[in-house]
């Protein structure tokens, strides 16, 4: 039986086969975007409520302030970070913000998680074993390449890949052990899906969190335990305040580019990516584009609006780096230092 409307169209199109291409890759569209989101609604969301949630830096920034979200919606959170005094400040904060106090426990644990052995300290002191690990720890110094030195490289790299590191390896191994269903999510940066000048200490840190996150989404798959990496631009954070002590001038002006946003803000939707099941998330449509130009092979989030998005950020973001990254690089030659004062070049 053929619907009156359709025979019109029908009668409209007198056999046109470009109409029927057409209408036949809307439907194709239509059907590929909607597959993952019924998909998604099937699977179970995850919930904060009691969940026994460690947060790696999570005495400031965006790792407080997903400790104080999560610890709202009911979940038991523990933080890691090495200055007591923060901690203590923090816990109080987290504590204020609890649903339900007398039935959650919150706590925090003072420890340098950018060592293997820091790490399974921390975990080992968990009252309960994580079934959910956010790795917030980190941060940059940024500068010209040319200006650092051994140790600020070194401190990158520790500060920012080892600590996800050792402490993913650490409540991988406590998961397993447990044998409970867990969740662990990278902090990553934009600055992990372009590169930046002023960031070589850092950026090539976050390009390798990437590379964990996508390496152990694969392998978990052995393990009930998820992972997800999150891309955030810039979050008004202390660390952010440190950060701009160091920044090159260049860099802070690529950087009115980009609208900051609150730590809480990153955090809500830190959470909501993560209750979509997105394994890549992002926080700005700006990051976005970027995610779905650089995606890769990795799960996306949601074919049809990437395909457009990544076809759009192709197209558009070449266009700001020639127009804008790049032309404020060449303004700015003039300032790059000549030469490094003290080092000798024999
Ligand atoms: N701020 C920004 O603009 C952006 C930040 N990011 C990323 O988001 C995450 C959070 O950033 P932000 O909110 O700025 O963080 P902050 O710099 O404000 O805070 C960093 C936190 O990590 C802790 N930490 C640092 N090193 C260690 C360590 N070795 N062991 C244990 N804890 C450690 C710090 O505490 P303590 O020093 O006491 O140990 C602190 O709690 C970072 O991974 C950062 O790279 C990504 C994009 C933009
Ligand atoms: C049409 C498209 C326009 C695109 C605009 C993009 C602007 C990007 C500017 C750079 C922002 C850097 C954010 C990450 C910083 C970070 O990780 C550190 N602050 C770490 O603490």
């Amino acid at each position: 039986m053929s619907h009156p409307l359709l025979e019109k169209v029908r009668a409209a199109q007198q056999g046109n086969p470009l109409i029927y291409g057409l209408a036949f890759g809307i439907l194709l569209a239509v059907v590929l975007n909607i597959m993952p989101l019924l998909n998604a609604r099937a699977k179970k969301r995850w919930m904060p409520e009691r969940k026994n949630v460690l947060i790696t830096g999570g005495s400031q920034g965006l790792g407080l302030a997903l400790a104080e979200l999560l610890a709202s919606k009911g979940a038991n959170v523990t933080i890691v970070a090495r200055n007591v005094d923060k901690l203590e400040q923090a816990l109080e904060k987290i504590k204020k913000a609890s649903a339900s106090p007398k039935t959650q426990s919150h706590a925090y644990i003072s420890a340098d998680v950018s060592t293997f052995n820091g790490a399974k300290q921390a975990v080992k002191k968990c009252s309960q074993v994580p079934d959910t690990l956010f790795c917030c720890a980190g941060g940059a110094k940024p500068g010209h390449f040319l200006e650092q030195e051994e140790q600020d490289f070194e401190m990158g790299l520790k500060m920012d890949y080892w600590t996800a590191l050792a402490s993913t390896h650490a409540t991988a191994r406590a998961m397993r052990e447990a044998g409970v269903e867990g969740k662990i999510v990278l902090v990553s940066s934009l600055v992990g899906l372009f590169g930046l000048v002023g960031y070589s200490q850092y950026a090539p840190m976050k390009y390798a969190i990437r590379g964990l996150a996508e390496t152990l989404r694969s392998e978990f798959l052995l393990y009930n335990i998820t992972v997800h990496c999150y891309f955030p631009a810039t979050i008004l954070s202390p660390g952010f305040e440190t950060e701009q002590l160091t920044k090159p001038h260049v860099l802070k002006e690529i950087e009115k580019s980009d609208v900051p946003q609150t730590p809480a803000v990153c955090a809500a939707r830190l959470l909501q990516g993560v209750q979509k099941g997105h394994f890549f998330i992002t926080s700005d449509w700006q990051t976005d584009l970027f995610r779905a130009a650089t995606g890769g092979v990795a799960p996306g989030n949601g074919c049809f609006m990437d395909f457009c998005k990544s076809r759009l950020g192709r197209i558009a973001l070449p266009i700001w780096r020639i127009f804008e990254a790049d032309a404020i690089v060449k303004k700015h030659r003039t300032e790059a230092p000549t030469s490094t004062p003290g080092a000798s070049s024999s």
